[in-house]
């Protein structure tokens, strides 16, 4: 079966609730390609997860961005993910690269979070992505590698997840990978998936592509043949979002 293309927003820790009700009034209003051809995700802040949750079109869907690594208790500061399921949101963005390299995730933590996440019935986005001076030593397979391999050691079932491949040094750069080199890690990691996990798994599971994701390079970034869609950071809270939904239409066309 064919992998549906993935568009995410990450919003990440930006807007008011006057901003965020005019992202959304924008995204209501767009035509854009069916649901059967793109699947569209926002990502907002968690404090406006539930005035997106009552404006946002229907077939829109919603994530948060991040929870925490067990059942819910006294844990000050975080969000359960109990609490995002309790609020009817079926998604959630874990191992950011921001959270990794700034809150000092672990991959075997971001490991733990994908598990329990996914063992409450969440669909997770899971990040992975090299430093700049991780691909300039020549270790970025090695890199992205250990990170999927923390995840894979954890779970079972992989119809739930979507594989975020975001390098680090294009994240909020305007640096955005080549199509050439986006295409040659995302094909590195479906072969991990295939030589470590299964055949099927890497065949199915979507594996997308973060940093500098903008309205004039998606369309060149989506023919590549590995990149099933895109997880959008600064584009995602403009207009162009909606020419970056547009971009699905290049694989439906090939
Ligand atoms: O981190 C990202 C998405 O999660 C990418 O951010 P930018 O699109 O702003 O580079």
């Amino acid at each position: 079966m064919a992998r549906k293309f993935f568009v995410g927003g990450n919003w990440k820790c930006n807007g008011t609730t006057e901003e965020v009700k005019k992202i959304v009034a924008t995204l209501n209003e767009a035509e854009v390609p069916s649901e059967d051809v793109v699947e569209v995700v926002v990502s907002p802040p968690f404090v406006f997860l539930p005035v997106v949750k009552n404006l946002l079109r229907p077939d829109f869907q919603i994530a948060a961005q991040n929870c925490w690594v067990r059942k819910g208790g006294a844990f000050t500061g975080e969000v359960s993910a109990e609490m995002l399921l309790n609020l009817g949101i079926p998604w959630v963005i874990l191992g950011h690269s921001e959270r990794r390299l700034i809150l000092n995730e672990s991959n075997e933590f971001v490991g733990d979070k994908v598990a329990y996440a996914l063992s409450l019935g969440l669909k997770v986005i899971a990040c992975v992505g090299e430093t700049l001076e991780q691909r300039e030593s020549g270790s970025t397979v090695a890199v992205v590698a250990a990170q999927t391999k923390a995840i894979a050691e954890r779970i079972s079932n992989w119809s739930n997840v979507v594989v975020a491949y975001e390098p680090v040094w294009a994240i909020g750069t305007g640096k955005v990978a080549t199509p050439a080199q986006a295409q040659e890690v995302h094909f590195e990691l479906r072969k991990w998936l295939k030589d470590n996990v299964s055949a099927e798994v890497a065949t199915s599971t979507r594996i997308i592509y973060g940093g500098s994701v903008n309205g004039a390079n998606c369309k060149e970034l989506a023919a590549q043949p590995d990149v099933d869609g895109f997880l959008v950071g600064g584009a995602s809270l403009k207009p162009e979002f909606i020419d970056i939904i547009k971009s699905a239409t290049v694989k439906k066309n090939e």
